[in-house]
């Protein structure tokens, strides 16, 4: 990091609404100044302050992870893995026995062929699906704790965002939501600079993440988990999908924070020579066992021991790889002898059978594992690692964490929504619309297009907004499974600004779809009932909306909630009546209460109707006064005799409320209770 006196960096924060107020802490000169231009062209000068520093360092402090004899358990349905079995579950071993221990300042890779137990060690590491584990994990001096969890980083494979955000933006919402509440707002900015020069993305800061390089993602993914100053860093295969340059690069970014004192453990695949040899320690897995734990540049000689020699000029990680990925014989081989080779290394004193087993001095190149009762386990800072009784267990609390959440919410919701294509859509199908019904007389002829006009307002809008909620909820719903996964914010603060941020972003185009269609169409010219028409029609979306995430979050599978969505909703149409006028008493019971788009239609009929507009007759085919008076008019309430149209409009919209209120807190709490949707262990 530059030093202030070097220079200014200036940035653009490409957040907007920087609303810092108060002036900056003078005299840290030790920390980079950031020159962040606001809109309007307003500078804002933002360095971490000393006690900023001092609260980012005290979130940090330096760990040692240590591991005995871990083994994971697991039940698999038994037809998966033999279609004629009778049994429900078969019990499978993902890992056995694994024992290691991590220091502060080491970068540790895990290697082993596909399927080994990588990910599996790393996410029971780190805390996470801890069903089924057996062993003893400490942090220093103890055990893991849920409350642990913000000074372990977690970067997963899959470089999961909200892309439409920029990588600043990215970090910003982030910094804000998880960094603590006693760092001020300037701090929680300033740290998001130093992550971009850190991580060496300053070039694509405002640039939307889906535009970026799957390096540059990496490194914001890695940014991300940055942020809080963990203590303990832990990567699922940081480097696929990099090109050979890039992940040197990124290499260097994890050796840089291993230095200033991280634990650090990475799965890896098939690094290049140069990335093998910079790890301090390698611990290779085959079939959930450990069968090399020692020092990357004494694998070679390790295996050389049984007889296993690599070719000259190979790179060491490759030969490492094909020997574990050879057969069965090969690695049986492999996990015996680092049984008892681990054996020796902590007897010392060899027995004839374990001398005949295994090679003389195979032990030396082995890291002795934890004996799983060290009395002195270290503890370098002193520090108690599980905050006490009387600390929150979110880094702020719930009115800030909605604000921002409600705030990203919109800002995405807006990317998504007001694309040109949609204005497009809205504004195209109104002009259509207001052309097939253009300027219906007032006259008795028009009576069932008018209730058609209604049918396709009620209908379209809402159905569009609940397959838009549906289709896009499962993603959203991995990263936010991601972020709550370490700790960032409550379920319930990001359900509550979602729904309130959402909500007038996604009825700004219906809307302006109706303000349209209604006027072309002439359904009514009085203001009140145009605005009540509106009403429903936005009540009307916001139950499918919320239906649809209701189905996106019960059902796992996206497959699933589209056919179960499809069946639901033509059901929901077919039993509300709109097709057949005599349905059997049974279904139209259920489908009078259950059909949403029912009361929507049902009010807004009676809507269309209401003020005594006068009505030419024609002959008498829809309103019995005009039968026998072709030349006559009518009011234009006496149309709705021809409708069964129920029950009275408030009652209509206290039912339309009710669903609104029922589904939402239903997708609340299928979000909440239904989970582990990637099914891993
Ligand atoms: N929920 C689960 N149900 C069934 N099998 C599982 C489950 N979770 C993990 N496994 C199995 O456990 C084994 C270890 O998986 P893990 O993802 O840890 O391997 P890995 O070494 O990280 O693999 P890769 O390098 O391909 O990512 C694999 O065989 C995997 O199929």
């Amino acid at each position: 990091m530059s030093p202030l006196q070097d220079n200014n960096v200036p940035v653009n924060t490409g957040f907007d609404n920087v609303d810092l107020q108060g002036t900056m802490p003078s005299g840290d000169k030790t920390h980079t100044q950031y020159v962040i231009e606001m809109r309007g062209g307003d500078t804002l000068q933002v360095q971490i302050s000393v006690d900023g520093a001092q609260a980012l360092a005290e979130l940090s402090p330096r760990i040692t992870v240590t591991f005995y004899n871990v083994s994971k358990v697991i039940d698999v349905p038994a037809k998966m893995i033999d279609p004629s079995s009778k049994e429900r579950f078969i019990e499978r071993k993902l890992l056995d026995q694994v024992s290691g221990q991590i220091h502060p300042g080491q970068l540790v890779a895990l290697m082993g062929p596909s399927g080994c137990g990588k990910t599996t060690l790393l996410n029971t590491l780190a805390g996470r699906a801890l069903s089924g584990v057996t062993g003893d994990i400490w942090f220093n001096n103890q055990r893991y704790d849920r409350s642990m969890k913000r000074k372990l980083a977690y970067v997963l494979q899959q470089d999961i965002f909200f892309e439409q955000l920029t990588v600043k933006q990215q970090l910003t919402y982030t910094a804000l939501l998880r960094l603590p509440n006693h760092l001020s707002k300037q701090d929680k900015l300033a740290q998001v600079e130093q992550i971009i020069d850190q991580l060496r993305i300053r070039k694509c800061a405002n640039t939307p993440i889906m535009l970026i390089s799957g390096g540059e993602k990496k490194r914001v993914n890695i940014g991300t988990e940055l942020l809080t100053n963990p203590s303990v860093i832990f990567l699922d295969e940081p480097t696929s999908g990099l090109d050979s340059t890039s992940a040197v690069a990124l290499m260097d970014v994890l050796r840089d924070l291993a230095i200033q004192g991280k634990t650090i453990i990475t799965s890896i695949h098939q690094p290049s020579s140069q990335i093998f040899q910079s790890f301090d320690q390698l611990i290779l897995l085959a079939d959930g066992k450990t069968i090399f734990m020692g020092k990357p540049s004494d694998a070679l000689l390790y295996f050389a021991t049984m007889g296993h020699h690599s070719p000259p000029q190979y790179n060491p990680a490759d030969y490492v790889m094909d020997l574990v990925n050879q057969d069965m014989t090969i690695r049986e081989q492999l996990k015996d002898a680092y049984l008892t080779n681990k054996l020796v290394g902590h007897v010392k004193s060899v027995s004839n059978q374990v001398q005949s087993q295994t090679s003389t001095n195979a032990h030396q190149y082995l890291i002795p594992e934890p004996s799983g009762n060290e009395p002195n386990l270290t503890n370098p800072d002193n520090v108690n690692l599980i905050p006490t009784k009387h600390e929150s267990k979110w880094p702020i609390g719930f009115l800030p964490q909605m604000m921002i959440l409600f705030k990203r919410t919109f800002v995405l919701t807006g990317r998504r929504q007001f694309t040109i294509l949609n204005f497009v859509q809205a504004l195209g199908l109104a002009v259509v619309s207001g052309l097939c019904w253009l300027r219906m007389e007032f006259a008795e002829n028009t009576i069932p297009d008018r209730s058609s006009f209604m049918f396709f307002l009620m209908t379209f809008w809402p159905l569009q907004t609940m397959m838009h909620g549906l289709l896009s909820f499962p993603s959203e719903r991995v990263i936010i499974e991601k972020e709550r996964a370490s700790g960032s914010y409550r379920l319930s603060s990001y359900f509550v600004a979602k729904s309130l941020a959402e909500a007038p972003v996604k009825l700004v185009l219906p809307t302006l779809f109706l303000i349209i269609a209604y006027w072309m169409a002439n359904i009514n010219p009085n203001f009140g009932i145009f605005l009540a028409v509106l009403a429903f029609q936005l009540t009307a979306v916001l139950v499918a909306e919320s239906l649809g995430l209701l189905l996106g979050a019960a059902l796992k599978n996206l497959q699933h909630a589209i056919t179960a969505a499809t069946v639901l909703l033509m059901s929901l149409m077919l039993v509300g009546g709109f097709f057949v006028r005599n349905l059997p008493h049974w279904l139209g019971v259920w489908g009078k209460w259950l059909s949403f788009f029912k009361y929507a239609y049902n009010a807004c009929l009676q809507l269309q109707f209401k003020g005594g507009q006068i009505y030419k007759c024609i002959d008498g085919s829809y309103v019995a006064s005009c039968r026998n008076n072709p030349n006559g008019t009518f009011k234009s309430h006496e149309a709705l005799e021809f409708f069964d149209y129920g029950i009275s409009i408030g009652f209509n919209f206290l039912v339309l409320f009710g669903m609104f209120v029922v589904f939402r807190t239903l997708a609340y709490l299928s979000l909440r209770f239904i989970k582990n949707h990637s099914g891993r262990s």
